[in-house]
Formats: C-alpha cells, sequence, structure tokens
C-alpha cells in the first residue's frame, strides 16, 4: 500500500509513503534540464523542465516513483492492482502516446501546473508497453498536484479518467471515485470533543481526550488510509516556517506508517513503510526518511547542476541515527 499526500504553509509541500514488501533499488534522482529523453513513441526530447524525485535507476533511465519539477508541480504513481487498464497505441498521428514508466518525466518535464497537465492530459494515450523484460508494467494510478489543486489520474478499461482530488489524497484501491464517496461515512468526525447527540437523556460523558475521531479506521486497507489521513491532513496545524512545515507533514503521513509484521503478503513477507517522503516543490527539496533511518534527509536539486545533462542519484540512507544525549 502506499499513501501521497500534499500540505501548504507558506510553501507548498508534496510526498508519500512507498509501502511494499521489498525494494527494486531506489535512489534520489536528480535529472537536469539537458538529459535527453528517449520516449517510447515521442522520441528524444534534449531539454525539459529539471525534477527530483524517487526513481530506479535502469540503464541510465530515471524510472520515477514519485517527483516534483522546478516549476512546483509534484505527481506520484501508487499501485491500482486489478482496476489500472492501459490504453493501445494510437495510430492516428494526433495523440501522444506516452508509455505508464514514463508518464511522470512527460508531464513533468513539459507542464509548470496542473492545468497545464490537464491540457497535456487531453492529447495523451497512456500505453502499457513494459520498460523491459525485467521491469514489467506496473498497474497504478496517478496524483498530481500544485499550490492550487491536485488531480488523480486512472486509466482504466473504460478510457483515461481525470478527477479533481478536493482532499489532496491518493492511497490504492478502489477506484477515486469510491474513495471519495466513502468519506461520506465521516462526515460526522471532528477534531472536537462531541456532544452527546446520542441520547441526550442518557448521562453519557467524555471519559477521554480524542473522542470527536471515534470511528476514524485504524487499520492498513487503503480505504482505512484514504479516510485517516484525508482527516489529518485537513485538520492538521503547523507553523509555516520550514522546519515546521516539514515536520507536521511526515507527522500526517506518520498517520498511514506501516510496521513490519502487521500487513502479511504472503507466508513470511510483511508490507512496510519503505521510505516517506515529503518534497518542498517550492525550493526544490526532496526530504525523507526510510524504514530503518528515522533522521530526515534531504537532497536539494538547486545544489546540482540543473543545464546539465547527467543525472545525479543519491542512494537512500537506510540506518538509524540515534543522536546521544549523553
Ligand atoms: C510498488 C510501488 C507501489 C507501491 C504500492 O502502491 N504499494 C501498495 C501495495 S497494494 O497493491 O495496495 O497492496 C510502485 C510505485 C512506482 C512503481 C515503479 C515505477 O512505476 C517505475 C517502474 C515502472 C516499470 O514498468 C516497472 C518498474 C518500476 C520501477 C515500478 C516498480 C513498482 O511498480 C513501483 C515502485
Amino acid at each position: 500500500m502506499c499513501t501521497a499526500a500534499t500540505y501548504k504553509t507558506k510553501n507548498f509541500y508534496f510526498g508519500r509513503t512507498l509501502d511494499y514488501e521489498f525494494s527494486y533499488g531506489d535512489e534520489i534522482t536528480v535529472t537536469p534540464r539537458n538529459y535527453p529523453f528517449e520516449f517510447r513513441y515521442m522520441g528524444r526530447k534534449d531539454s525539459h523542465y529539471a525534477m527530483i524525485g524517487m526513481a530506479h535507476v535502469a540503464g541510465g533511465y530515471p524510472l520515477y516513483y514519485d517527483a516534483i519539477n522546478e516549476k512546483g508541480l509534484g505527481m506520484a504513481g501508487l499501485n491500482f492492482v486489478g482496476n489500472a487498464a492501459y490504453q493501445e497505441v494510437d495510430e492516428s498521428g494526433d495523440r501522444d502516446n506516452v508509455a505508464q514508466y514514463e508518464f511522470i518525466p512527460w508531464i513533468l518535464g513539459s507542464c509548470a501546473s496542473v492545468g497545464e497537465a490537464r491540457v497535456a492530459l487531453d492529447r495523451m494515450t497512456l500505453t502499457g508497453t513494459p520498460f523491459s523484460e525485467q521491469l514489467p508494467t506496473a498497474q497504478l494510478h496517478w496524483i498530481i498536484a500544485d499550490r492550487n489543486g491536485a488531480i488523480t489520474v486512472e486509466c482504466m478499461a473504460d478510457g483515461l479518467h481525470v478527477y479533481e482530488n478536493p482532499v489532496g489524497v491518493l492511497t490504492n484501491n478502489p477506484p477515486f471515485p469510491q474513495q471519495m464517496f466513502l468519506l461520506n461515512q465521516y462526515m460526522g468526525l471532528s477534531p472536537k470533543q462531541p456532544l452527546n447527540t446520542f441520547a441526550p437523556e442518557v448521562g453519557l460523558n467524555t471519559y477521554s481526550r480524542g473522542m470527536g475521531a471515534i470511528g476514524l479506521p485504524g487499520d492498513l486497507s487503503s480505504t482505512s488510509r484514504f479516510a485517516r489521513v484525508a482527516f489529518v491532513k485537513q485538520n492538521s496545524l503547523s507553523g509555516d516556517s520550514e522546519a515546521e512545515s516539514v515536520s507536521q507533514f511526515f507527522h500526517i503521513l506518520g498517520s498511514v506508517d506501516q510496521q513490519r509484521g502487521c500487513c502479511e503478503v504472503a507466508s513470511d513477507k510483511y508490507e512496510i513503510t519503505i521510505y516517506t517522503s515529503c518534497c518542498n516543490a517550492d525550493k526544490g527539496i526532496y526530504y525523507y526518511n526510510t524504514y530503518e533511518g528515522h533522521q530526515i534527509n534531504a537532497v536539494d536539486m538547486n545544489r546540482e547542476n540543473l543545464d546539465g545533462a547527467e543525472l545525479a542519484r543519491y542512494p537512500l540512507i537506510q540506518r538509524e541515527n540515534i543522536n546521544w544525549q549523553n
């Protein structure tokens, strides 16, 4: 499972948890403006917006899971298994054919906002072309967001859907309209203490703090994580400094963290939160921590040569760094 979320203080933040039972070999990867992108059907793009994100680099090609570009647009792919169905290559010449593995660079390379992404999506055919035999087609759906809003993109048997995403959150199945519908169930929840509307004549008491959110699901299913992270995000308050915003963002996604042992996916195989990311999309900074390394690490794209042509790659730090005080 995975969860993505947006957050806005003075700056715009975008990030995700990546939950899985193994890692593909993930690296924080900066693609500078002049890295030549070879698109499967759309030819070579020698210049584009620079981007930073988490990727598996295969044969020198950045296969992004999530990223932001230098214009403040963010995009993340999350599993959508059993629902994702890609399109056939359109030979008419009127459409942009984009393979699922190049969707993030295609959008982030040329769009500065969600509005521009919508225009690009209108002309796009999303194909299921695999990257290679070893890295077959991933069944995903995506969130695309900027400081003014978010959309969800789902390619299904009945076509490519683009939904307004008013909560700025995405998890996994079911399709997005059903996730949003299920939120109706929780509209009575509140960070405030409840009033006894249940039976005023019965002497019911608020015996504990936090009772306004009783009913918020605590399990790891994608519908429960969607409701939980939406509640936490919508009610989140923090100062607007960088440290306060980033810290709060990690707390928001911390509400759906997956601990080893709690989600068995096969005999003796457990899904865990491999990493959690938080991008400052205005400043081009990728913050992250990992399952074995809770300290927040950061890579700033602006410290790289963004006019270059070579990828800059940083392997994930996977060890706990304990700050001894005596
Ligand atoms: C496994 C990841 C999704 C994690 C997730 O959503 N877990 C939820 C589990 S569940 O279904 O809800 O149970 C996805 C997110 C991005 C994916 C990667 C990116 O799409 C980039 C390439 C795409 C290639 O086609 C396959 C390898 C790959 C490198 C993908 C491997 C894998 O499918 C990734 C890493």
